[in-house]
């Protein structure tokens, strides 16, 4: 469903060249959620632009439900769903009349997406919320309009960043039961997070990137075979100091 192959991308600096993404390979199934984890300047959110088609790999691609970025970008987009920890909702519109534009950007047949609005409101329990002004929503309102919003128009893989950063138990859990949909939907799923206790209770495999290159990949107990560490921490601290 989403398939990452030798990814790679180098930034130019006054004194040489950073490569960000070092020859990344992963592949992810339907029904699949993978941690992308990482310390602060892995590589994370440049893989994940690439994905996106926001950033031109200098080798490699990413192959979005047998699209490649490159080849069709806007075809690519469309079958992806991105929710980020900084996504915000455009004030002065309703709910409804936000859901129903973006659905439009993905060019969704209106019925379908009148449809879609109803039955993605009703599952994230926002419907009584449509007809109010976005701005007016408290953050845990705007976050369930957030992740409808990256469904409207129902695509096979969804990317998410940093989806609990700044969220209270309540808002985690929220993103907890929407993981679960996105699984049993069949969903490609990939989370990137600092969150490590948070990633071993979601993710069922694990990419560990590390100045750009994918240095472990597996599920959890592979990883623990693979490095001899108990826990995704342990794997982790081992990993940033060694
Ligand atoms: N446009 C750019 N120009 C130069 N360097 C860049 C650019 N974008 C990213 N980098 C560098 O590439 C490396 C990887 O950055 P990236 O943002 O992918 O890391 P990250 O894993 O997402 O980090 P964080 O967890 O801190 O968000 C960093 O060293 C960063 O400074």
């Amino acid at each position: 469903m989403l398939h990452v192959d030798s990814l790679t991308k180098s930034f130019p600096l006054d004194d040489g060249v950073l490569t960000a993404v070092d020859d990344v390979s992963f592949r992810i199934s339907p029904g699949e959620v993978f941690g992308l984890l990482g310390p602060n300047g892995a590589g994370k959110t440049t893989t994940m632009r690439m994905i996106l088609g926001l950033l031109e790999p200098d080798s490699g691609y990413a192959e979005v439900d047998g699209v490649r970025t490159a080849t069709d970008p806007m075809a690519v987009k469309s079958r992806l769903g991105f929710v980020s920890a900084s996504d915000g909702v455009y004030p002065w519109l309703t709910v409804r009349e936000m859901l129903l534009y973006f659905a439009d950007l993905y060019a969704v047949d209106a019925t379908l997406a009148e449809q879609r609005c109803e039955s993605l409101a009703d599952m994230m329990d926002i419907k009584h919320l449509l007809d109010r002004r976005a701005g007016e929503l408290s953050t845990g309102q705007r976050q369930r309009v957030t992740l409808v919003r990256g469904l409207i128009h129902d695509p096979p893989v969804m990317l998410l960043d940093e989806p609990t950063r700044g969220l209270d138990v309540v808002g985690v859990q929220t993103i907890f039961d929407y993981i679960d949909i996105l699984r049993r939907g069949g969903k490609a799923v990939v989370v990137c997070t600092h969150r490590l206790d948070e990633a071993e209770r979601l993710c069922d495999r694990f990419g560990l990137l590390h100045a750009g290159k994918l240095k472990y990949c597996g599920t959890l107990n592979e990883l623990k075979e693979q490095t001899g560490q108990a826990s995704l921490v342990d794997i982790f601290v081992d990993l940033i100091r060694n």
